[in-house]
């Protein structure tokens, strides 16, 4: 992103109320993909400052209808989200990755660590996971993927994330980003890279989004889901 373009987007940020510049990047998502819909819930791993949960609550509440059911908007981080309000969402203190403190905007093997994180909290089957993603599961994890193991009427979802829901993952492009997007591509209908505009043109910074959840059977196949 030049100079101009960056100024451009923290004054925006500014103008709109915005805690981040961030809040453009999911913005721009959102309008090309609809990852966020009322009566969908938004987990936000590693959400401080807080610009995304502002998105998603925006979102959720353009959308709303009185016939909805009401969503869950939960955001983790190391750190407290602070400054605004904090109503309409909650946030957990907690640490992703036991062994990563924090960002290292260059290191790409951390943010695929964080990635893969997120991945195997949302489909909980890291074992799958390509080589060189590096995950350190939380003892909590673990038991939330023995809670879904499969069952005698098929494969039951694993993991956090609902069939059909959606995932956005930022990665730094480099070595292992080609193999996650193979991955993902095994258990999403559709799975795309978005490079959005207020992200700067300098970054390796991408996102990986991943449109409607398929589940996959134990050989692997993809198993049709029956929307209720
Ligand atoms: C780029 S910021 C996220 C910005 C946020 N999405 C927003 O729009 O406001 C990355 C966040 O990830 C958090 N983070 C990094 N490593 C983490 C870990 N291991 N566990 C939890 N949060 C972590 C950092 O504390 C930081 O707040």
């Amino acid at each position: 992103m030049s100079r101009n373009l960056k100024d451009f987007f923290f004054k925006q940020a500014k103008r709109h109320g915005f805690l981040a510049r961030s809040a453009f990047k999911l913005t721009e998502i959102q309008e090309r993909f609809r990852v966020i819909r009322a009566g969908g819930s938004v987990l936000d791993l590693g959400c401080c400052p807080g610009a995304w949960i502002q998105v998603a609550l925006q979102a959720i509440t353009a959308q709303r209808a009185s016939t909805k059911p009401s969503s869950l908007i939960l955001g983790v981080d190391l750190k407290a989200a602070t400054g605004h309000c904090r109503q309409g969402f909650h946030t957990v203190l907690s640490d992703m990755c036991p062994d990563t403190s924090g960002i290292a905007a260059a290191d790409v093997a951390r943010s695929l660590e964080l990635a893969g994180h997120a991945v195997r909290l949302a489909l909980s089957n890291s074992s799958e996971l390509p080589d060189g993603i590096r995950v350190t599961p939380p003892d909590q994890s673990a038991s939330l993927s023995d809670a879904h193991e499969t069952s005698p009427e098929g494969p039951q979802p694993g993991g956090v994330l609902l069939p059909e829901g959606h995932l956005v993952v930022k990665v730094l492009s480099g070595s292992g980003c080609n193999e996650l997007h193979d991955y993902l591509r095994h258990h999403f209908r559709k799975v795309v890279w978005a490079q959005p505009k207020a992200s700067r043109s300098e970054s390796r910074e991408m996102y990986l989004v991943g449109l409607c959840r398929q589940l996959t059977n134990s050989a692997g196949a993809r198993t049709r889901v029956v929307p209720k």
